[in-house]
């Protein structure tokens, strides 16, 4: 059982695969729901919708069949965004321990990723795989590092000794909560720092904006029965540092089309590849009004995606909240 399932082939599964191949991990399968897509990619050794120019390690078997993808794997990984994850896991009859790569919260229902799984596969051997990763660098070999989150020591001892190399460092920790959480919330805050740099508001905004947006984190983690201080790891503050600075953050670079009075509709229309703090936006504040938590930035983010606030609107909104003890 030395093979590893890569379930969903955008940037990251992808990215997951190559890496997966690179740490010895023996054969890999990366699912792809498309069967012409699937079998283009394993043609060409190349996933040329979401990760062009980078080639497939030959281990890599790309396939549209969820069978023959699972036969003979002792880990999977499930990488496809929050909001498909529950469909998708309906076409796959069992899973083996399986570590979840996917960063958001479900409009259906106000799932964090595990909370699909479980409900899908109650009872199954799972974790999160979160952290600060641009797949294109993971792809290539740069130096990065994540963690894997489980309450199961054993699950992530085997899964870091399949993945890690020295160019990809993996901790452990078992706060799987808190690092959901910080891997969600991330998405709806980089789409708040770009928008207020798209909108010209400067530098101090945005780092006011990423040090709250990480106090309203480290709230909701615990409020879920997390623990605060694991936002301030990969999982949280390190995933706030690339997506609220990086230019190649998708949600970063929605929030800079906004700021800049693009159109939400425009923006997304131009693009083949998910922005997941949009639908997790709305969803995280709800998940977090349920749980009596307070995130004023998730709520300007929501309002605006919403067209219920104007940038000015919602920035106004932001800067004439009461004065209050700084904390989370
Ligand atoms: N790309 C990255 O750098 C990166 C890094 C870390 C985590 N992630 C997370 O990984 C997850 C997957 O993102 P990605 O960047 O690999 O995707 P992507 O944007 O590269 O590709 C989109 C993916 O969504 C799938 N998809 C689209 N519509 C679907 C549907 N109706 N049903 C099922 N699947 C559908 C596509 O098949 C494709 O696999 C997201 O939660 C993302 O936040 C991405
Ligand atoms: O491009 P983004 O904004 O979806 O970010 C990708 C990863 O989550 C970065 O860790």
């Amino acid at each position: 059982m030395n093979k590893v399932a890569v379930i969903g082939a955008g940037a990251w599964g992808t990215a997951l695969a190559i890496q997966a191949a690179r740490a010895g991990a023996g054969p890999v399968a990366l699912w792809a729901r498309d069967a012409d897509r699937a079998a283009a990619m394993q043609q060409s050794r190349e996933n040329a919708a979401h990760l062009p120019g980078r080639s497939l390690p030959e281990e890599i078997e790309v396939t549209a069949d969820a069978e023959r993808a699972l036969d003979g794997a002792g880990l999977a990984l499930l990488v496809v965004p929050a909001q498909h994850m529950a469909a998708v896991l309906a076409g796959f009859p069992s899973l083996p321990p399986t570590l979840v790569a996917a960063k958001g919260v479900t409009r259906d229902g106000l799932r964090l990723p595990l909370e699909t799984l479980a409900l899908r596969r109650p009872g199954l051997r799972s974790g999160i795989l979160s952290g600060p990763n641009f797949a294109v660098e993971v792809a290539d070999g740069l130096p990065a590092a994540a963690v894997i989150a489980s309450t199961d020591a054993a699950l992530r001892e085997d899964a870091a000794a399949r993945l890690a190399t020295p160019g990809f460092r993996l901790y452990g920790q078992d706060d799987p909560v808190g690092a959901q959480v910080g891997g969600a919330a991330k998405n709806v805050i980089a789409i708040a720092a770009g928008a207020v740099i798209g909108a010209g508001l400067g530098e101090n905004a945005r780092a006011a904006l990423v040090t709250r947006g990480l106090s309203e984190m480290a709230r909701l983690a615990q409020a879920l029965g997390g623990r605060a201080e694991t936002v301030s790891g990969l999982s949280g503050l390190g995933d706030l540092l690339l997506t609220c600075t990086g230019a190649g953050s998708r949600n970063f670079s929605l929030g800079l089309a906004l700021g800049r009075g693009e159109a939400l509709a425009a923006i997304l229309a131009g693009r083949n590849s998910v922005t997941e703090g949009v639908a997790t936006a709305p969803a995280l504040l709800a998940r977090a009004d349920a749980a009596g938590v307070d995130m004023p930035i998730a709520a300007a983010v929501s309002a605006v995606l919403s067209g219920q606030a104007d940038m000015a609107g919602a920035m106004g909104n932001l800067l004439s909240r009461p004065r209050r003890h700084e904390g989370i």
